[in-house]
């Protein structure tokens, strides 16, 4: 029987709707406005894409936007002057600074200048030992889509296999904590890892967050098992005419559906609620800078 297909499109609108209404109350009951700022250094055209998306959509949910353009060979101490003035910008909730950046900078060495109650990322390290430690943290907003998605497509997680794939920062390490939070038993993999298929074959859960077009294949998938395809990838479609693209995931969608219970598409799936968590992060970031009750039904 194919796969129900978990349509994160749709499950990130009503969550940005959520998240509006939050917005709307802290207007109104306290006057305040969250704020996300963005920052963007160079110009690859992709990231250029999601940084509009994310303005937009921030605008949408009732938040301000600010959105900070740098040239590609910006000094480093430039950027962080920058990082500096947003950190102590009462009007900044939530600091985003979109990777990959170029080669001269160090993201690691920009994390760390962000004051870790505006980042919305998750990926400074305070907040990474706090998701390790089980304290209540700024979760990465990829993995915590994909968690809000597993929740509510599965219920609870718990005693649940689930094997993650890849091991960035940025997503499949703190993928590992939030399911491991939910008392799945985790296992990670990754280019090193001996057997992956057979190792992918024993989950209830696959989180695939690779960056290789279609590499998972329905051989890989247990049946029933939910398919959570991070990937991002775009491929050539000359079957659309010379020169045209498209995306895709890292797993073969149309085997993997034949197998797994559920499956999440690309586009459509995990990349929607990325966007949405980084709102819902901002405005909880907003309400503890305030000392104001954290929201509701937003957040993991
Ligand atoms: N939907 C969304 O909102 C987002 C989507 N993405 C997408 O998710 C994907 C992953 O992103 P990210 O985590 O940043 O990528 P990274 O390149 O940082 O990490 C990729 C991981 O995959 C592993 N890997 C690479 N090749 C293989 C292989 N052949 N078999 C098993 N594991 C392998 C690597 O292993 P090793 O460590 O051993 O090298 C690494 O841990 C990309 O397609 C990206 O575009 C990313 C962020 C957000
Ligand atoms: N500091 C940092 N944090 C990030 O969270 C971060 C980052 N850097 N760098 C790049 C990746 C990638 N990423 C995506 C966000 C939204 C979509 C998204 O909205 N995708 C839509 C449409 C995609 C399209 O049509 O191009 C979809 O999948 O349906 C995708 C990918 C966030 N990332």
């Amino acid at each position: 029987m194919p796969a129900e297909i978990i349509d994160g499109k749709a499950f990130a609108a009503d969550l940005r709707g959520k998240v509006a209404g939050h917005v709307a109350r802290l207007k109104a009951d306290h006057g305040i406005t969250p704020g996300l700022a963005v920052v963007l250094v160079g110009e690859d055209p992709a990231s250029q894409v999601y940084v509009r998306n994310k303005g937009r959509q921030t605008v949408e949910a009732g938040m301000a936007s600010f959105e900070h353009k740098l040239p590609a060979d910006v000094p480093a101490d430039e950027l962080y002057a920058l990082i500096e003035r947003l950190n102590a910008d009462p009007k900044v909730h939530g600091i985003l600074c979109q990777f990959p950046v170029p080669d001269h900078l160090s993201e690691s060495e920009i994390v760390a200048r962000i004051d870790p109650a505006k980042d919305v990322d998750g990926l400074h390290i305070l907040n990474i030992g706090r998701l390790a430690s089980g304290q209540d943290a700024m979760a990465p907003c990829t993995p915590l889509g994909c968690l809000m998605l597993l929740r509510d497509h599965l219920g609870p997680l718990s005693g649940m296999n689930a094997v993650v794939i890849g091991r960035s920062n940025l997503v499949g390490k703190p993928m590992a904590q939030l399911l491991l939070g939910d008392s799945c038993t985790v296992t990670i993999a990754h280019s090193r890892t001996r057997d992956i298929e057979e190792v992918v074959r024993r989950a209830d859960i696959v989180v695939a967050a690779v960056g290789r077009p279609e590499m998972v294949t329905g051989d890989w998938i247990k049946p029933g098992a939910t398919v959570i395809d991070v990937g991002i990838n775009r491929i050539d479609a000359p079957e659309r005419g010379a020169g045209k693209t498209r995306l895709v995931g890292d797993c073969q969608f149309e085997s993997c559906a034949q197998v797994a219970g559920a499956i999440t598409p690309v586009p459509g799936g995990v990349g929607p609620m990325t966007i949405a968590c980084l709102l819902a992060n901002t405005v909880t970031a907003c309400c503890r800078a305030h000392g104001l009750l954290e929201p509701e039904g937003i957040t993991a």
